[in-house]
C-alpha cells in the first residue's frame, strides 16, 4: 500500500511540491486509491481540489465516481490549464482519467509540483490496443512516486493488466463500463485480438 511521503503542512515556505501517478487498466481501483489518498489528505487538514475532464461524465458531472460506486466532489475542466487556476492556494491536487487530457497536462503537472503542491494523478496506461496511452507515458516519467494497481482478469481470475474492448468500435476514445469493456490479462487479451 502507498504511504505518503509527507502529509502534514510543510515547514519550509520555499519547498517544491511532488507527482504521484496512480495507473492500470479499466477496474484496477484507480479511482478508488485516488479517493483514499485524497481522504486521507482532508483528515489531515489538508486543502484538496480535485478535477477531471469535461469528457468524463459516466457516472456524475461533478463527482469522481469509482466503479465501487465510492465519490469525492470535483471540479470538470475542459482544458489542462484551466487546473492551474483553479487549484488556487491548495495544498493537494488530484486529478482523475488523466488520459483523456492532451499533452500539456505535463507542464501542468509540473508548473503545479513546483509551486509546492502534491499532485496526485490516476488514468490509464494503456488504450484497448495495449498501446500507451498518451500523455500516460511522460507523467510517469516525471512523476516522483508511480503505483501500478491491477484488475482481474475476467477471463482466467489473473491479474489484469489490459482493458479489453468488447465492441468492434476503433476510435481511440470510446466512454463505457462494462458493456464495453472487461479487465483481462495478457494471455487472454491477446487470444482474442
Ligand atoms: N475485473 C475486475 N477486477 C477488479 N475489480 C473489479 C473488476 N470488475 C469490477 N471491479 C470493481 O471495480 C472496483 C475498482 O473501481 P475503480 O477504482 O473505479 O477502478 P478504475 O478507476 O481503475 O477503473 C473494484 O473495487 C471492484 O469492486
Ligand atoms: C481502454 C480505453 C478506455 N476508454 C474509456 C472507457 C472509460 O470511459 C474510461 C476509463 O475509465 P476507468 O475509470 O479507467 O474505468 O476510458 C477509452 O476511451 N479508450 C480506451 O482505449
Ligand atoms: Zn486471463
Amino acid at each position: 500500500m502507498f504511504i505518503e511521503p509527507s502529509i502534514g503542512k510543510s515547514k519550509s515556505k520555499d519547498r517544491k511540491g511532488h507527482i504521484e501517478v496512480i495507473c492500470g487498466s479499466m477496474f484496477s481501483g484507480k479511482t478508488e486509491e485516488l479517493i483514499r489518498r485524497l481522504n486521507r489528505a482532508l483528515i489531515a487538514r489538508q486543502k484538496v481540489e480535485i478535477f477531471k475532464p469535461t469528457i468524463d461524465k459516466r457516472y456524475h458531472e461533478f463527482d469522481v465516481v469509482s466503479h465501487n460506486e465510492n465519490a469525492i466532489r470535483s471540479t470538470p475542466v475542459n482544458f489542462a490549464e484551466d487546473i492551474i487556476l483553479l487549484a488556487g492556494d491548495c495544498d493537494v491536487v488530484g486529478i482523475d482519467e488523466v488520459q483523456f487530457f492532451d499533452n500539456r497536462i505535463v507542464h501542468v503537472a509540473t508548473v503545479l509540483a513546483n509551486s509546492g503542491k502534491r499532485v496526485i494523478l490516476a488514468g490509464l496506461d494503456m488504450d484497448f490496443e495495449g498501446r500507451p496511452f498518451e500523455p500516460m507515458p511522460q507523467l510517469l516519467a516525471i512523476a516522483e512516486y508511480v503505483t501500478k494497481v491491477h484488475a482481474i482478469c475476467m477471463k482466467c481470475g489473473n491479474l489484469a493488466s489490459y482493458s479489453f474492448r468488447l465492441t468492434s468500435t476503433k476510435e481511440k476514445v470510446l466512454l463505457g463500463e462494462k458493456d464495453s469493456y472487461e479487465a483481462r490479462c495478457r494471455n487472454c487479451f491477446f487470444e482474442d485480438r
